[in-house]
């Protein structure tokens, strides 16, 4: 279990908050960082991560560090669970509950109700069956991002077992286009999207990163979730961006939580807005979204 102190500030508090951290923890193997919550209000975060066993004494040499002039900021906790190895094989066989949707094998069809979403991926050669973290994380953004704005079309980068734009058709009638590296998993993909009952409307493509012309020919688009390591999504911040519509939606996980505040930096960077994290065994699932 990891824990995160940290205070809510200014962007110009925040940065001094961190600069003494680094001063104070800066030989010490913590990660620091700050986040910015709400760009039109200027609430930032200064966080410091931790294991439970260093806790006690970060917490005291933390007091002491805003004893002067910092006095006036509490210092908030939160607990990221770890991930339980072991329960998660387990639950392999389960069907895993994100929001309305119910992913399941094909042996549980019987336990989608009739209130559910249910989407069939049995465990196979792709990555995405919904027990992982980062799946789950964005089924339930796209559910929220799906329910609150007009979504015309959808972009599903690094789409593995085709989950998350199975999910995304499931919700509404558009048009999805699926891509992977993996020339296995836009395979796996299309059996997925054929076996969900979806016959038109989702395209998939084997393509690294953005370089194939389906994007041009699709894009732009007013959805774009890209489920896949904190490193290429800064990498490709720029290009996301580019085909991202006026007033569109991002949806990006894959990225753990030492690594978040570097992830949203380079999407601040192309004018992308942070809304919602939201956590799930150590993962964040970050959404952020563009002015229209
Ligand atoms: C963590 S899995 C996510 C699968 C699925 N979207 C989900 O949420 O469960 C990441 C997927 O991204 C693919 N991938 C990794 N790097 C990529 C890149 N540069 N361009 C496109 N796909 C990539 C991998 O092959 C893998 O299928």
């Amino acid at each position: 279990m990891d824990i995160r102190l940290y205070v809510t500030t200014t962007e110009k508090r925040a940065g001094e908050v961190l600069d003494l951290m680094s001063e104070v923890f800066g030989e010490e193997d913590l990660a620091i960082a700050t986040t910015e919550i709400d760009e039109k209000r200027d609430i930032w975060e200064a966080s410091i991560y931790m294991m439970l066993d260093e806790e006690a004494d970060v917490r005291a040499r933390l007091d002491a560090m805003v004893a002067g002039s910092f006095a006036d900021l509490s210092i908030m906790r939160e607990v990221i669970p770890d991930i339980d190895w072991v329960a998660k094989s387990l639950e392999g066989l389960k069907p895993v509950r994100a929001g309305r949707f119910l992913v399941h094998g094909s042996h549980d069809r019987d336990k989608v109700s009739i209130n559910d979403i249910g989407i069939e991926i049995d465990a196979g050669q792709a990555f995405g069956t919904g027990h992982h973290g980062t799946t789950a994380g964005c089924l339930e953004v796209i559910e929220t991002v799906m329910r609150a704005r007009t979504v015309r079309n959808a972009l599903d980068l690094g789409t593995g077992s085709g989950v998350l734009a199975i999910a995304v058709r499931k919700l509404r009638h558009i048009p999805v286009l699926a891509t992977d590296i993996d020339p296995i998993a836009t395979r796996v993909a299309r059996e997925n999207v054929r076996r969900n009952g979806i016959a038109n409307g989702i395209t998939t493509e084997t393509a690294p990163g953005f370089h194939s012309d389906a994007f041009r020919r699709h894009g732009p688009f007013d959805l774009i979730i890209a489920n896949i390591l904190a490193r290429p999504l800064i990498r490709m911040a720029p290009q996301l961006a580019a085909h991202l519509a006026p007033g569109g939606s991002v949806i990006l996980s894959g990225i753990l939580a030492a690594q978040r505040w570097k992830v949203l930096a380079a999407y601040n960077g192309e004018h992308l807005r942070h809304v919602r994290t939201i956590w799930r065994n150590g993962w964040v699932t970050i959404h952020l979204d563009r002015a229209g």
